[in-house]
C-alpha cells in the first residue's frame, strides 16, 4: 500500500472480499461444564502449552479439567453481561462499527465478520460461511495487537488447518502485528487522556499491564516482549509521560514456570508499600475487557492494591467500542486490503 492513501484503497472492492476480526474466544455460558469446553481447547492448543502432548494431556485432563473449571466459572460470573461475555460482546460491536467505518470510506461491499480461535463463533464455521457466501479474499486481523506464537500464530494455524482441508482455496492476507501503529497508539491515548479528564488528572503512576508469555517463549524467540515495550514507550511519548511515571507490568501467569516479569500484582503492592498512593492502571494488549481485565485486574489487583495501603486504584477501560479504535481498525484493514479491487 506504499505511495496510496487509505482512503483511495479498494473503492471498488466487490462482495468478494472479507475482513475477519479474530479474538481469542471465551466460554458460552458463565457454568463450569461450558468452562471445561473452552479450557480444554484452549490449554489444548500445542501454541498455548509447549509442553510435549504425552506429559501434558494427563495433566490437563486429569488434574485441571477437573479443578479450574468451576472456579475459572465463578469469575466468569462476577464480571458476566446481560448480553454474554464481555469478551464476546465488545469483539461482536466491533465487527459492525468496523462495517460501519469501511462502509463511510467508500467500501459498502467488504463484508466484516468477527470469529474466536476457541469457542464461538468458531474461526473454520466463520470461514466456511464466508466461502459459502463466494467470498474469495479475506483478510485476518486478529485483535491482538502485540504477536505472539500463542496468539497471532495461534490464528494462522487454526485459518490453515482448515485451509488444509479445501480444494478451492480463498486468497488470504494476514496481519501478524500493529503494536506501533500510530491509530492505535493514539487511540490508547485518547482513553487515558479521556479518563485524566474525568479523574482531574493523572494519578502518582500509569501502570500498564499486558498479558504475559512464559519467558522461555522469548527466549527462544518470541518477539512478543519487545512489542510490548515498544506499545508502552509509543503510548508514554504520545502522552508526555518521563519513564518514572509509567510502569509496564506482564499479568495473568499461569503455572510454576517462569513468565515475563515484572508481574502485575506483587508490583502494584510494592508500590503501595513504597507511598505510591494512587495509580492509572491499564491493560494496552487487550482490545476488549475481558476476564483478565475486569476481574484479574479491576477487582484482584485492585484488592491487593489497596489491601497494602494503596490509596486510589483507577482502572482505565480497554479500548472496546471507542471510536479511534475502530477507527484505527479500518485504517489497518484498508493499508492491508490494497490492492483486491477491481473484479
Ligand atoms: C492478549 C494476549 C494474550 C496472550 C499473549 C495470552 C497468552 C496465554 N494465556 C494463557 C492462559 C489463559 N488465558 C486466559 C484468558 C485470556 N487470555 C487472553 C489473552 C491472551 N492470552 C484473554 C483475552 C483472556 C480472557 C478471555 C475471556 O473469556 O475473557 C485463560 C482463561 C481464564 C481462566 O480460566 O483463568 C487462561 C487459562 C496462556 C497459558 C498463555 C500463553 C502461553
Ligand atoms: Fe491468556
Ligand atoms: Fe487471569
Amino acid at each position: 500500500m506504499q505511495g496510496m492513501q487509505a482512503s483511495q484503497v479498494a473503492k471498488s472492492a466487490p462482495s468478494n472480499c472479507a475482513v475477519v476480526l479474530v479474538n481469542l474466544g471465551t466460554p458460552d455460558a458463565p457454568t463450569a461444564p461450558a468452562l471445561r469446553r473452552y479450557l480444554a481447547q484452549f490449554l489444548g492448543d500445542p501454541r498455548v502449552v509447549e509442553i510435549p502432548r504425552a506429559a501434558w494431556l494427563p495433566i490437563l485432563h486429569g488434574i485441571i479439567l477437573r479443578t479450574r473449571p468451576a472456579r475459572s466459572a465463578a469469575k466468569y460470573a462476577s464480571i458476566w453481561m446481560k448480553e454474554g461475555s464481555p469478551l464476546a460482546v465488545w469483539t461482536a460491536r466491533q465487527a459492525v462499527m468496523l462495517r460501519g467505518w469501511l462502509g463511510e470510506a467508500g467500501l459498502r461491499t467488504v463484508q466484516v465478520v468477527h470469529a474466536m480461535r476457541y469457542g464461538n463463533p468458531a474461526l473454520a464455521a466463520q470461514l466456511q460461511s464466508l466461502q459459502d457466501q463466494g467470498v474469495d479474499r479475506m483478510l485476518l486481523l486478529p485483535l491482538y495487537p502485540q504477536y505472539s506464537s500463542t496468539t497471532t500464530a495461534s490464528v494462522v494455524d487454526e485459518v490453515y488447518a482448515w485451509l488444509a482441508r479445501k480444494r478451492r482455496m480463498p486468497e488470504l492476507r494476514f496481519v501478524n502485528s500493529y503494536h506501533d501503529h500510530p491509530a492505535y497508539i493514539k487511540a490508547l491515548a485518547e482513553t487515558v487522556r479521556k479518563h485524566w479528564s474525568q479523574q482531574g488528572g493523572p494519578a502518582d503512576r500509569l501502570v500498564m499491564s499486558f498479558h504475559g508469555i512464559p519467558a522461555r517463549n522469548v527466549a527462544l524467540g518470541d518477539p512478543y516482549a519487545d512489542e510490548c515495550r515498544t506499545t508502552a514507550r509509543l503510548l508514554a511519548e504520545e502522552l508526555g509521560l518521563p519513564d518514572e511515571q509509567y510502569q509496564l507490568t506482564f499479568q495473568s501467569r499461569f503455572g510454576k514456570a517462569k513468565w515475563l516479569e515484572p508481574y502485575t500484582e506483587p508490583t502494584l503492592v510494592d508500590m503501595a508499600r513504597r507511598g505510591i498512593g494512587r495509580v492509572d492502571v491499564m491493560c494496552p494488549g487487550f482490545t476488549s475487557d475481558c476476564l483478565e481485565t475486569l476481574e484479574e485486574i479491576n477487582q484482584e489487583a485492585r484488592e491487593a492494591f489497596l489491601h497494602a495501603g494503596g490509596k486510589e486504584f483507577r482502572y482505565i477501560p480497554c479500548l472496546n467500542d471507542n471510536h479511534a479504535w475502530i477507527s484505527a481498525l479500518s485504517t489497518i484493514a484498508q493499508e492491508h486490503l490494497g490492492g483486491w479491487t477491481g473484479r
